[in-house]
């Protein structure tokens, strides 16, 4: 890990040498402002792990200094130097979003600690924010590639079943990139229209077609200097397969209706829970696309198939929903630990996350029952039986009728809440309402 960096904010030259001398026998490096508005400059455009900042300063109050941080940098821990004696003002800061504060005369041995509590917690964040729960090989392995892939510009292609944690990848990619100050624009391939791609992936000038009232930058453009997450890539429609292809080769688009191509300059992560490879082969996705976007292909494993993961997994959604609804969070009974160590988890992830929120209302007591986790008694895998052999209605006709029984069966059972039959489908509200349209169901 890089020297840890501190930012100092206080008037007295004389504090602010002291704290920097005691830092640097710590092998932190102090940056000093004298005021607010330098503070502020530097915390826009330098890194920091840590901010120390009095409380008085010539052109405002360290706790307007800890707003601006929650807002700009909510991830970098600030502490306020108080006044001896003043505890509102500590009180305030710390409602503020302060992560601490020291009072004068500063006590160089509470000072000490404090940073030291600050930078482990800078140790929990790095390299990023977002973390992967589970610690069995195929999850330490994924990690060790995520790591590496985020250092390198190529486009990744994400493999894995529904619900296994692909964008998660994608986004910890993103953030422990050289991208990562940049944006991260998901981008979901299946729930925009076909008539539509174009402009919301390029853009379009004033005019291009009937409604085009201004200019509108699209979802590439508006990645610049980030990573555009092509998600559900396989439902590309053929036309717009072509078009990608042209931006990723030439690092440039061409909006709707305009005569230029303008550069872009984002890096691919793309995702799909089909075998692509497979899509290829049938002709339906093509296979110079397909080696542009695949130059390396990272495979999220399967719940199933890491069993050893489902208790951490469970802990962390747990504690996740009770301090969504404040709270203790229900325990998991050791009963209903067996029963999710045996179920199959077709929908991975995301499945058992939706199963524990179920169970925690359902829950009556301290503790989580099997009862409470209301697993399908066929172990999820039985919905619908792949049927023996080619279904006479053909493929597409028989996938859009299994498509509109599971839809209508989802609707029925939240009674018409889309927004609930779209999370037990585990698919986003936009793609469900475009799933609904495209079936005639949205009448
Ligand atoms: N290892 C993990 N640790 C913590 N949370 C996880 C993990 N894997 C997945 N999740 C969570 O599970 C949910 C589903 O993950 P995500 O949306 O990334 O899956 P996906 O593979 O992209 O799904 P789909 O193919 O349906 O788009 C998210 O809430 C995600 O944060």
């Amino acid at each position: 890990m890089s020297r840890a960096r501190a930012l100092v904010v206080d008037d007295e030259a004389d504090i602010r040498e002291l704290v920097a001398i005691t830092l640097a026998r710590m092998d932190v490096e102090a940056r000093c402002a004298a005021d607010l508005a330098e503070a502020r400059a530097l915390a826009g455009a330098e890194p920091f792990d840590l901010c120390l900042t009095d409380m008085r300063l010539p052109d405002g109050s360290g706790i307007d200094l800890v707003r601006h941080l929650q807002r700009t940098r909510p991830d970098l821990p600030a502490a306020v130097i108080t006044a001896y004696g003043d505890v509102e003002s500590a009180v305030e800061a710390l409602k503020a979003g302060a992560f601490d504060f020291v009072s004068k005369p500063v006590d160089l041995g509470v000072l000490r600690r404090l940073v030291e509590t600050a930078l482990r917690l800078r140790e929990r964040r790095a390299p990023g924010r977002l973390h992967l729960v589970g610690d069995s090989p195929p999850m330490r392995r994924l990690r060790a590639m995520i790591a590496k892939l985020a250092r390198s510009q190529a486009p990744v292609y994400i493999s894995g079943e529904s619900g296994t944690g692909k964008e998660l990848v994608a986004r910890m990619i993103h953030e422990q990139g050289p991208r990562a100050a940049g944006p991260f624009v998901p981008v979901n391939c299946g729930a925009i229209p076909a008539e539509l791609m174009e402009s919301e992936l390029f853009g379009h000038v004033k005019g291009a077609f009937t409604g085009a009232a201004a200019d509108k930058e699209g979802l590439f453009q508006a990645a610049e200097g980030g990573t555009l997450f092509l998600d559900e890539i396989a439902e590309l429609p053929p036309h717009m397969q072509v078009k990608l292809l042209r931006a990723i080769q030439e690092k440039a688009v061409r909006p709707v209706g305009a005569a230029r191509e303008v550069p872009v300059d984002v890096r691919i992560l793309s995702a799909t829970h089909k075998d692509l490879a497979a899509l290829v082969q049938a002709g339906e996705f093509r296979q110079d696309l397909y080696y542009r976007i695949n130059v390396i292909e990272l495979a999220v494993p399967p719940l199933r198939a890491r069993r050893e993961d489902i208790p951490a997994l469970a802990e962390h959604f747990l504690a996740r929903i009770a301090a969504a609804h404040g709270g203790e969070p229900p325990r998991l009974g050791a009963a209903a630990l067996e029963a999710l160590m045996r179920y199959p988890f077709p929908g991975n992830v995301r499945e058992l996350e939706n199963i524990l929120e179920r169970a925690c209302t359902l829950c009556e007591g301290d503790e989580i029952r099997p009862e409470d986790l209301q697993l399908p008694e066929d172990g999820g895998s039985g919905a619908f039986e792949a049927p023996e052999a080619v279904p006479e209605e053909g493929l597409e006709t028989y996938l859009d009728r299994i498509e509109r029984e599971t839809i209508l069966k989802a609707l029925e059972e939240t009674r018409w809440n889309r927004t609930q039959a779209a999370k037990r489908l585990g698919i986003s509200f936009r793609a469900l309402r475009y799933r609904l349209k495209k079936l005639g169901l949205d009448g």
